[in-house]
């Protein structure tokens, strides 16, 4: 959302429903646009009767828009995309005060002041990649487990909107509950409280949600859910530089950012973008992560380096970062993934590297 979009949403926000709600907070308002002065907007009822009722709030909203600065036209629409209500005393009003956030995730954002933590959670920090497959999510799901082992209190939010694996890897998936129908109780795996959007949606079915779209979701995701007191909040996020690193970056405090990298040219060149745009974003890059980095063959112990060697060693000392942790590609580690039991669960030796990244994040007080 652009400032001029936050600040027509703020003016919105003041406009008092006849149950002392506002339309930002009912999440009626759709299709905002602000361009060069003009200001036009959607008012979404839930249905005919409510639209009907909501006349006095358009008018309102109306004339609390044209009194702000450089406003030079008002256009708002009031539909309603539910059946009409049968006339007559039946007819269904405008829904009480305090009624609950919808549990649906994915609606528009609210209006937001600069960069919100998540209270209770002491460190929130991005595992991210440019390049997609690099094996970011085995490494959020790996770290989470291994900071877990080491005693601390750790949430796991797969943000991955486009493909999120976070159910598959920690070997959960079911629809979070709501005793209260306000918060969502995230689900316990492995000693990791996680939520994935991919509890909330059914499976296959894919998120075709836009910028604001997804700016709502990532904000019921970090403030509708029951994430209690935690060390620290790992976020998976999808690949690449689009909307959801965007909104997270801009609206959330972030720690900092893991950026995770095979050693191929390609990807690294993704992840150089990545960088970049954790920079301009004012997010810290806390360190590299190289995966995949060499192959040992289990029958004869010949190692390879399928994918190059000392590519993100390079980049990270170019860039004065950390190359916090070199993991290898390794046959049991896409097993244990596929099975629901991340390899740092197990006594397997490929959970030791991820056991020392845990432990160096916990020593420089980031987890
Ligand atoms: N070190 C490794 N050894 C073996 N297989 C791995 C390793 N890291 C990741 N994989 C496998 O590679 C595939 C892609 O990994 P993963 O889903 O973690 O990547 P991603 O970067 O999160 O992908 P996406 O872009 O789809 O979000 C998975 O099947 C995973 O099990």
């Amino acid at each position: 959302m652009s400032a001029d979009q936050d600040r027509i949403m703020t003016a919105l926000a003041g406009v008092k429903l006849p149950d002392g709600t506002s339309l930002v907070e009912r999440d009626l308002i759709r299709a905002l646009s602000v361009r060069e002065g003009a200001v036009s907007f959607v008012i979404e009822a839930p249905d005919a009767a409510t639209a009907q009722a909501l006349g006095g709030v358009e008018a309102a909203a109306r004339a609390r828009l044209e009194s702000l600065p450089g406003v030079t036209k008002v256009s708002i629409v009031t539909t309603a995309h539910g059946p009409a209500a049968k006339p007559g005393p039946a007819a269904k009003p405008a829904a009480p005060a305090g009624e609950p956030p919808s549990l649906k995730i994915g609606r528009h954002p609210t209006p937001q002041q600069g960069k919100q933590g998540v209270p209770g959670v002491k460190h929130i920090i991005a595992i991210a990649s440019g390049k997609g497959g690099v094996g970011k999510s085995t490494v959020s799901a790996n770290l989470a487990v291994a900071l877990a082992r080491q005693g601390r209190k750790v949430g796991l939010l797969d943000a991955d909107i486009y493909g999120p694996s976070q159910p598959r890897m920690m070997g959960i998936n079911k629809r979070p509950a709501s005793p209260d129908g306000q918060t969502i109780e995230p689900l316990h795996a492995h000693g990791v409280t996680l939520m994935s959007i991919g509890f909330m949606i059914p499976d296959g079915e894919a998120v075709v949600w836009r910028g604001p779209m997804l700016m709502g979701a990532m904000q019921q995701m970090l403030g509708q859910v029951a994430w209690g007191e935690l060390d620290v909040l790992l976020i998976d996020m999808p690949p690449g530089t689009g909307d959801v690193q965007l909104t997270l970056g801009q609206k959330t405090e972030l720690t900092g950012a893991l950026v995770v990298s095979t050693p191929q040219d390609v990807a690294l060149i993704d992840a150089r973008r990545g960088i970049s745009m954790f920079e301009k974003l004012k997010v810290p890059v806390l360190g590299l992560i190289e995966n995949m980095s060499t192959y040992v063959c289990p029958n004869c112990g010949h190692e390879e380096h399928i994918f190059g060697h000392g590519g993100v060693a390079a980049e990270a000392a170019k860039l004065d970062v950390p190359l916090l942790a070199e993991l290898p590609l390794a046959l049991e580690a896409r097993l244990a993934g596929d099975s629901g039991v991340p390899v740092a669960a197990t006594d397997s030796p490929l959970a030791e590297p991820y056991m020392k990244l845990a432990e160096r994040l916990v020593q420089v007080g980031l987890a």
